[in-house]
């Protein structure tokens, strides 16, 4: 097991190219938030954008149009009850499951299209409605972000079992193909390629309705735009807790929305790093 350090984000974290555009920088669909969860589909947008994806759009139920809009006027909107397969096609990330409630429609309709050369994040209510129905995962890169519940739903994996790393990797076998599992808690850890990866930042201040549709955007962000893939996923997971650790020397809890204002800010020290130079101070 590894302890993720902020050496992760000097690694990842690239200054941009002169000659660059939106599209350099990824496109992102989000697909979630029904009319009581709308909140979740903003915040996954307001991650993945502050993150720094070129493009995103969000397809969700029309009743969140205006509030998404109202924060995130950068986001592009669909209605996710009609056909929208041809903005699926143009997306190198999509992201679905925040928020989403149990809509199998939607969630089957999506899986079927997602194309192989596409990066497919499952969260909250995709998982579980996975869990609950035979649904075969698309060929393509998968990432997935349970909490412990949604973990033990399934990954059939009892929550008193998850702290065996042994027992995480028997589940993840069951899932062809194999995702990268971000398996969220007070000590979450990331499963990808043989190893995991275990945070050493965040802390209780983070417990907020919210935080992990915060997480999946700024993943969804990150992938969008850094290389390779697992690397990507590590610093997102990272920067989303090392933010809400800088901020709690401050402030009794961390919004989500406060930490995805903050990415900007917090991304900028690392662009120009390499791996091996000085930690940072402030
Ligand atoms: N503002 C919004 O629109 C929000 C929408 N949300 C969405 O609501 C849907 C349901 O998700 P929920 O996670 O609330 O409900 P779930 O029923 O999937 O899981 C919550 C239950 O799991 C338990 N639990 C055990 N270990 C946990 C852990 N380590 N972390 C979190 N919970 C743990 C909790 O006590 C709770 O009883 C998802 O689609 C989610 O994205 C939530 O993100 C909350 C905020
Ligand atoms: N006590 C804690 N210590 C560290 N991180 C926490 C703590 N409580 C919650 N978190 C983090 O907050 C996020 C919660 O995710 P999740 O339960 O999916 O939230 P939501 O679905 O409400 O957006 C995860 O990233 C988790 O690691
Ligand atoms: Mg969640």
């Amino acid at each position: 097991m590894e302890i993720l350090t902020d050496e992760i984000l000097k690694k990842v974290i690239q200054k941009r190219a002169s000659a660059s555009h939106k599209g350099t920088y990824g496109r992102v669909l989000i697909v979630g938030g029904s009319a009581n969860f709308g909140g979740a589909a903003i915040m996954n947008a307001l991650g993945a954008v502050q993150a720094g994806a070129g493009l995103v759009s969000v397809a969700t139920d029309p009743s969140n149009f205006a509030a998404l809009h109202a924060q995130l006027p950068e986001a592009m909107v669909t209605d996710y009850q009609q056909d929208f397969s041809d903005l699926m096609a143009k997306q190198e990330v999509i992201l679905i499951g925040s928020g989403l409630g149990n809509q199998l429609d939607i969630l089957k309709r999506v899986l079927e299209r997602v194309q192989k050369n596409q990066i497919l994040i499952l969260d909250g209510s995709a998982l579980t409605m996975l869990s609950q129905n035979p649904i075969k995962l698309p060929d393509c890169q998968l990432i997935m972000t349970p909490h412990q519940m949604e973990w033990q739903r399934i990954g059939e994996v009892p929550i008193a079992d998850q702290s065996r790393e042994d027992a995480n990797w028997e589940a993840l076998v069951n899932f062809q193909p194999e995702p990268i599992l971000v398996l969220k808690s007070n000590h979450t850890q990331v499963y990808a390629e043989n190893c995991v990866h275990q945070l050493s930042v965040g802390g209780p201040y983070q417990a907020t309705g919210g935080m992990g549709d915060t997480l999946a955007g700024i993943i969804a962000g990150f992938v969008a735009q850094f290389k390779p893939l697992k690397d990507a996923v590590l610093a997102a997971t990272y920067i989303h807790s090392a933010i809400a650790e800088e901020l709690s020397k401050k402030a009794f809890v961390t919004l989500p929305t406060t930490i995805s204002a903050q990415l900007p800010y917090y991304m900028k020290k690392y662009e120009a790093l390499q791996p091996e130079d000085m930690p940072i101070k402030g």
